[in-house]
């Protein structure tokens, strides 16, 4: 008995113990059935902020949140607990400064001897941190996922036995699949069932290793659709390094690959310098690659709306030669259609369609019958060609979105190549060929005739090349502005191009020159040839409402005898068609060795003049001229002398056509100008009475808008007077169209200076031109004077000229005059200034200033 009294003292004291070691850890407190707090302890009373005599007296209720309250729950749990059942929970419950706790709380009822409850004792953790910390952990969860399904890459976690556990809403979307289909099958089988076996295994053993794998693959949906997938696979390993899951991710680069698989290939081949055809078979093929369902086609479509073929590997050679030619518009099958429409054109059904009626015989037979086709547009969205995709199956939605990208990428490229094509054409066309006529360009011109010479080298045949210049184009340019002379060359060409055989080659060199080559030709066809040509060109052509008849001057050179290279035969071709125009317009000539003697001699004679020009080794002879009625001195004539160290005494017959040729009259004209005011005024210093001094000036020095002011500062510089000078014009005057010429000859005229027309009566005589002239003096062209005597026409003509002078009030100088018999009759006619050898030649300064003094002394 005093054993167990002492057994039962050790488990009360072992009893104490314990419950004083909760105490100390555990939040305690005691409820009486109706909820009053009985008794709480001191972590109880620190957890809810109270102290002992706040917690007097509180209820239960007091410390539950109105939630709960308002709930039947609460009043559930405290019946049970009072019935005698404990109750564990986690839960909340207000401090007394109003915050919450939370709490993982145990209720036990206390029974007493007749097992009655008592008390519900209660113990408490506080938990509210790890609770705060759960929480937050949750929303940074719920956060994840709502991005992870937000997302476009499709997320698979799946277990080490390689089945789905998970996916979020992007692998919904992407694939169709929903979770319940998907969870617990193999993302593999799923996907892409097509790949080997050996390819899973690899790809798992490297998850196994821990090694993620990174990889760029088709995968399939639930309904057929393709995309090209990145698919990332990381392993998630336990903490023993176990392989526990997959979390793979699938990002759709459909569009991307597709324009990098094509655009690679295409850029490559067109950076190569492949030529169209080549890169757009290689569309073909690999648009059929990626889609093994389709057949690709693509057409070019010109400026007059036809379809050519350019590729189409797949389709038959002889369905494709069908289509060539043909025209776009409202019902042409799916091209021509689309090309007329500027949009796309799906036809489903060829055999049934309205756009193929006139064509399904053509592409049935073949097992084609949807056929789907885009315009491919330049960057100004006009159709330049199409791209068709050919079914032999009906076309399925869930492969329409993956063809559509498809499309896109492809009629991107095929623009782009297609554009390029144009350009390079466009270029060529710029580079090779003249802009007005469409005539090759010299560049071309040179290349085609290089190898025709070549050619007719190997076959030892003659080839002809021809210079053809334009007869006074210069004119018609002047006269009827330069849209006119576009107009007119355009016309030329076509006539040539009518002219030459397909074999022979014809181009512009510039401006009125064209050049053509004749092969396998001998002089007669040549001759045959050109009278043709100049047949064509004699029927009058209406340009700017004028009629117009143009004439050429031909030059031709023949290989071999003439050259054996085009620039020798051009340039002698050219030699020989100044030759033509020195024989008179609208003939032809052949180069002649002769001709290139002359040509070798003229230009050593351009030379030589141009040195001479600037070395002032030209010089003045001054021939009188005399008055008929006083016999005195009227005025002197300055003409240029030229004495060539080699050359000998050089006729200004020949140098000034030549000055002229070169560009080097308006220098010459300058000089004389200066030269001949110079004399005069050195003899008026030497007191010798020279009335005015006579100057010849080229039509082209009239060009020259500064020439009356440099005539004026001439004639200070020299102290005259206005008066003292005549300028004498030729009557080619009157055909110069330079727009200054008029305006530089009436500023002369009003500056005081004399105007004389030369050579008066031989040539394009206009006595209208005339009256428009401010000349004050007609020189009689000298042939009229030496037929005086013997030609009645003659005298009647050189009466008729005095004439026409007198009624306009100029002066009329008869050139020429060598006899007495002449000189006489041009008196009797009433001439009042005569010139000639018979008063004497042109003469060196010194020597006419002897002459003026010997007739001085004779008169
Ligand atoms: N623009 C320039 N033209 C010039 C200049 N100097 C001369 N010329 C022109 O060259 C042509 C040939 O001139 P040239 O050989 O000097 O002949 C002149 C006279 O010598 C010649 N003449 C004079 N009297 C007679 C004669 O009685 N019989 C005969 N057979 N010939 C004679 O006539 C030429 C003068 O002619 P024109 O000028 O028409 O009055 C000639 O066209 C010159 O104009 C120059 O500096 N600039």
């Amino acid at each position: 008995m005093q054993e167990g009294a002492a057994h039962s003292a050790l488990s009360e004291s072992l009893r104490l113990a314990q419950f004083q070691a909760l105490d100390r850890a555990m939040a305690m407190a005691a409820f009486a059935v109706d909820g009053t707090l009985c008794h709480a302890n001191t972590n109880y009373l620190q957890l809810l902020g109270l102290t002992q005599e706040q917690a007097q007296g509180r209820s239960h209720r007091s410390f539950c949140t109105p939630a709960l309250l308002d709930s039947n729950r609460y009043e559930a749990i405290w019946s049970r607990l009072c019935a005698g059942h404990a109750y564990s929970d986690v839960v909340e419950r207000l401090r007394s400064d109003g915050s919450s706790c939370w709490l993982d709380t145990t209720y036990s009822p206390v029974l007493d001897a007749q097992g009655q409850v008592i008390q519900i004792l209660k113990v408490a953790t506080d938990i509210t941190e790890r609770r705060a910390r759960e929480q937050a952990q949750q929303e940074h969860l719920r956060r994840l996922s709502l991005v992870a399904n937000a997302s476009d890459t499709a997320v698979i976690i799946s277990d080490s036995a390689s089945r789905i556990v998970h996916v979020n809403g992007g692998f919904i979307r992407m694939f169709g699949w929903q979770p319940e289909e998907a969870t617990g099958r193999a993302p593999i089988d799923l996907l892409a069932p097509h790949l080997p076996q050996e390819f899973s295994d690899l790809y798992h053993a490297e998850l196994r290793a821990g090694r993620p794998v990174e990889r760029e693959e088709i995968v399939v949906g639930k309904n057929g659709q393709r995309y090209w997938a990145k698919v990332i696979s990381n392993s998630i390993l336990d903490t023993d390094g176990q392989w526990r899951y997959t979390v793979s991710m699938l990002t759709d680069i459909t569009r991307s690959k597709m324009h990098e698989a094509l655009q690679h290939r295409v850029l490559e081949a067109m950076a190569r310098e492949r030529p169209l055809t080549e890169v757009l078979e290689m569309v073909c093929r690999e648009v059929e690659r990626i889609a093994p369902e389709v057949t690709a086609s693509i057409l070019e479509v010109d400026d007059q709306g036809l379809l050519h073929p350019l590729a189409s590997p797949s389709l038959p050679q002889t369905y494709s030669a069908l289509l060539d030619g043909l025209a776009m518009g409202p019902s042409a099958g799916s091209c021509g259609t689309a090309a007329w429409r500027n949009a796309p054109v799906l036809v489903d059904d060829i055999a049934q369609d309205p756009l193929w009626q006139d064509y399904k015989h053509l592409v049935l037979p073949l097992g084609y019958h949807a056929c789907w086709s885009t315009p491919i547009r330049n960057s100004q969205g006009k159709p330049i060609g199409t791209f068709a995709f050919y079914y032999r199956e009906p076309r399925t939605s869930a492969s329409s979105e993956f063809h559509q990208q498809l499309v896109n990428a492809c009629t991107h490229l095929c623009a782009l190549a297609l554009e390029r094509e144009h350009d390079r054409a466009r270029i060529r066309q710029l580079a090779f060929y003249d802009g007005l006529t469409g005539m090759p360009n010299r560049s071309l011109l040179q290349a085609k005739a290089d190898l025709a010479i070549n050619l007719a080298a190997r076959n030892d045949e003659q080839l002809a090349v021809l210079f053809i210049d334009l007869d006074r184009f210069k004119q018609v340019n002047d006269s009827l502005g330069h849209q006119a002379g576009d107009e007119l060359l355009r016309n030329v060409a076509t006539r040539l191009q009518q002219t030459l055989r397909a074999s022979d080659i014809a181009g512009r060199l510039s401006g009125d020159e064209f050049v053509a080559v004749l092969p396998r030709c001998d002089a007669e066809h040549v001759t045959n040839t050109i009278e043709r040509f100049q047949e064509q060109l004699a029927m009058p052509m209406l340009i700017a409402d004028t009629s117009l008849t143009i004439s050429t001057s031909i030059g031709i050179a023949m290989f071999p005898v003439d050259g054996r290279d085009m620039d020798t035969l051009l340039h002698r071709a050219d030699m020989a068609m100044y030759q033509a125009k020195s024989k008179g317009r609208s003939g032809f000539s052949f180069f002649s060795s002769e001709m290139n003697r002359l040509a070798q001699e003229r230009l050593a004679l351009e030379n030589a003049l141009r040195k001479a020009l600037q070395a002032q080794e030209l010089h003045l002879h001054y021939q009188p001229q005399i008055d008929l009625a006083t016999g005195r001195l009227y005025g002197v004539e300055a003409l240029a002398r030229w004495t060539h160290a080699e050359f000998g005494d050089i006729s200004p017959a020949r140098f000034i056509p030549l000055a002229e040729e070169c560009g080097l009259i308006a220098d010459l004209g300058r000089w004389a100008l200066n030269q001949a005011c110079q004399q005069l005024a050195q003899w008026r210093a030497q007191g010798l009475e020279v009335p005015a001094v006579s100057v010849n000036l080229s039509p082209t020095s009239f060009h020259n808008l500064d020439l009356p002011r440099m005539i004026v500062d001439t004639l200070d510089r020299n102290a005259l007077v206005p008066q003292d000078l005549t300028l004498e014009l030729t009557e080619s005057i009157l055909l110069d169209t330079n727009p200054c010429t008029m305006q530089t000859i009436e500023e002369v005229h009003a500056r005081g200076v004399r105007l004389s027309m030369d050579d008066f009566g031989t040539g394009y005589s206009s006595l209208s031109y005339l009256r428009r002239l401010p000349v004050s003096e007609l020189k009689l062209d000298r042939s009229f004077v030496a037929d005086l005597e013997y030609d009645e026409a003659a005298r009647a003509l050189s009466s008729a000229i005095l004439g026409i002078g007198k009624s306009l009030y100029l002066t009329v100088v008869a050139e020429g005059v060598e006899t007495p018999t002449q000189n006489q009759m041009l008196r009797e006619q009433g001439y009042p200034v005569a010139q000639g050898y018979l008063f004497s030649r042109p003469l060196p300064p010194e020597e006419l200033e002897r002459w003026l003094a010997e007739r001085q002394v004779s008169a």
